[in-house]
């Protein structure tokens, strides 16, 4: 379960970006609506443990992230939250499968080799474990994110803007990429986008 408490943050400068309360059960799906510049990103960092709100806490499954001390933030975060980012910031010089690993090293966990080769056989890119990033499309970059996101086991899966750049069909496919690969590992997933045609397919929306 994750709660947003009372949230608000302040930019230097910046008007005051305030955020309703929002629970998510365990496995719950939900799409992040908002305008552009109502503060999605801004949300979803916070609830990331990338960015401190001024005020409010966020908590999952009874931690409060920004309780725990910065090496136990960005390990918690690795275990817990799994991002896909608009652009994949994948490593240039690992290759597929080890770029997967680098996830579990980086936060502390055992590398399961088993599971990352069923990730990438499940999302469809079983045969590109051993090519490089600058070898793969768009939408092969795209998968291998979303792998990189689910090896550890998230309670949460978050992805920003995962369509805006994509024709309907792969839109289509995006989505349902994410809320099988979600429901099939167990994790609660938020989408944020202004993108219509996600909105059909998820039902819970929390809105900016
Ligand atoms: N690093 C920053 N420093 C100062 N102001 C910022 C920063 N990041 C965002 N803002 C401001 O905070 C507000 C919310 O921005 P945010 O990126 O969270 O909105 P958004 O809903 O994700 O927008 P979009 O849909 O266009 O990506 C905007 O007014 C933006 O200019």
């Amino acid at each position: 379960m994750i709660r947003v408490n009372s949230l608000a943050h302040v930019y230097d400068k910046g008007r005051r970006l305030k955020f309703p309360c929002w629970e998510i059960g365990d496995m719950e799906q939900w799409l992040l609506l908002g305008a552009s510049g109502s503060g999605k990103s801004t949300l979803l960092n916070i609830i990331s443990g990338l960015l401190k709100p001024s005020q409010g806490a966020v908590l999952i499954n009874g931690t409060d992230l920004y309780n725990l001390p910065v090496r136990g933030l960005d390990r918690f975060r690795g275990r817990h939250i799994g991002i896909i980012f608009q652009r994949p910031h994948l490593i240039r010089s690992l290759d597929v499968l080890d770029n997967l690993e680098l996830a579990a090293v980086m936060a502390g966990l055992p590398i399961d080799h088993e599971r990352n080769r069923s990730l990438l056989a499940d999302l469809g890119i079983g045969d590109l474990a051993k090519n490089y990033p600058d070898q793969l499309s768009q939408g092969q970059l795209q998968r291998v994110s979303v792998a990189r996101a689910l090896v550890n086991k998230p309670d949460l899966l978050i992805a920003d803007e995962p369509t805006s750049s994509l024709d309907d069909e792969n839109a289509n496919q995006v989505i349902k990429m994410l809320t099988t690969q979600a429901k099939d590992n167990g994790a609660a997933l938020i989408i944020a986008t202004h993108d219509a045609r996600v909105r059909d397919h998820l039902t819970k929306t929390y809105l900016l």
